[in-house]
């Protein structure tokens, strides 16, 4: 991987939580959300990130935008570490880097038209030259999501869950940015309509040449649309591959007893036995668990 060909480089990131402190002032629990992780993401390509809840995703996906300053670490954005840049410096970063969240219930102030919730970021980023302008790319936006341009003028509300989440996919793309952190941005849709966003979304990659990092603890879907994927366990990255290859030969315990728990929908190549169940005291998990190349591209913890 050339040094040009990468967009997001993470390198030995620590986000730790401090939970109350002693009468010295002193932190006295210590949470360690994410501990050292490292990973690169390419120009164009899917970084997945997945793992059950609470292996700390969100936080990094948190730390890339800069929503949470982070403990350790450095998080480079086409070569520059945003950490060290102050509010005034990060703005055309904040354009660069966009967001679609889980929940696209709350994440849409219901008091806003669509035409607004769109137009808001275009707002603060002045990518438009007046109200016709503004309203053209709206429109143009609602139809590459699979919406009307009528559809502007509502409130969101009027909309059923996968709606809402083009209309944030729309809200996000507005900006035209580079790299889109893709929060779990299915998990509280229907089944029937994920795969529609999950293929709209590619497409919308193609044509705009968007980098995404998507996190997931759905593993059925993360295959489709990742290039690589990366798996979380306890704060840290226990195994990264190519998507087909973490599939096919998956090398970390955890990420063997991941895999076994996705339902398989052919009942000709289903599971003879039972998914497995990770037990991250077993001597493999136990081992180091700095990442090693194991075979070109494929990397795993404690093996
Ligand atoms: N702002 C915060 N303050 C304190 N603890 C936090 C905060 N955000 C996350 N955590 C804790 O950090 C750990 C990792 O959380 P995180 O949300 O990153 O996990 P996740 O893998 O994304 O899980 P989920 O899929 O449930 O969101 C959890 O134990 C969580 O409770």
């Amino acid at each position: 991987m050339s040094k040009n060909d990468i967009l997001v480089d993470v390198r030995g990131l620590k986000k730790h939580f401090t939970k109350g402190t002693d009468v010295w002032g002193r932190a006295k629990d210590v949470l360690k959300a994410v501990d050292g992780v490292s990973f690169q993401i390419r120009r164009g390509e899917t970084f997945g990130l997945v793992g059950e809840s609470g292996s700390g995703k969100s936080t990094v996906g948190r730390c890339l935008i800069r929503l949470y300053d982070y403990t350790a670490g450095e998080v480079l954005f086409d070569g520059q570490d945003l950490s060290k840049l102050g509010d005034k410096q990060l703005k055309p970063y904040r354009r660069r880097i966009q967001t679609i969240f889980q929940d696209p219930y709350s994440s849409l102030n219901p008091g806003m038209t669509v035409l607004d919730l769109i137009g808001e970021p275009m707002n603060v980023h002045g990518v438009y030259k007046g109200d016709a302008e503004r309203k053209e790319t709206v429109g143009a936006l609602l139809e590459k999501v699979g919406l009307k341009r009528e559809h502007m003028y509502r409130y969101p509300h009027e909309f059923s869950g996968g709606q809402r989440q083009r209309i944030s996919i729309a809200r996000a793309l507005s900006v035209r940015p580079e790299f889109v952190v893709c929060d779990e941005p299915i998990s509280a849709l229907d089944v029937s309509v994920q795969a529609q966003v999950i293929n709209m979304l590619e497409d919308l990659q193609a044509e705009f040449g968007l980098t995404y990092l998507f996190i997931a603890h759905d593993l059925s879907m993360v295959r489709h649309i990742s290039d690589r994927i990366g798996v979380m366990y306890g704060g840290r990255l226990v195994e990264v591959a190519d998507s087909d290859e973490l599939y096919e030969n998956p090398l970390h315990p955890y990420t063997k007893a991941l895999l076994s728990s996705i339902p398989i929908p052919d009942p000709k190549t289903a599971r003879a036995s039972s998914p497995l169940v990770y037990d991250p005291r077993s001597a493999a998990a136990a081992a180091d668990d700095e990442l090693r190349e194991v075979s070109p591209g494929h990397y795993v913890a404690g093996h």
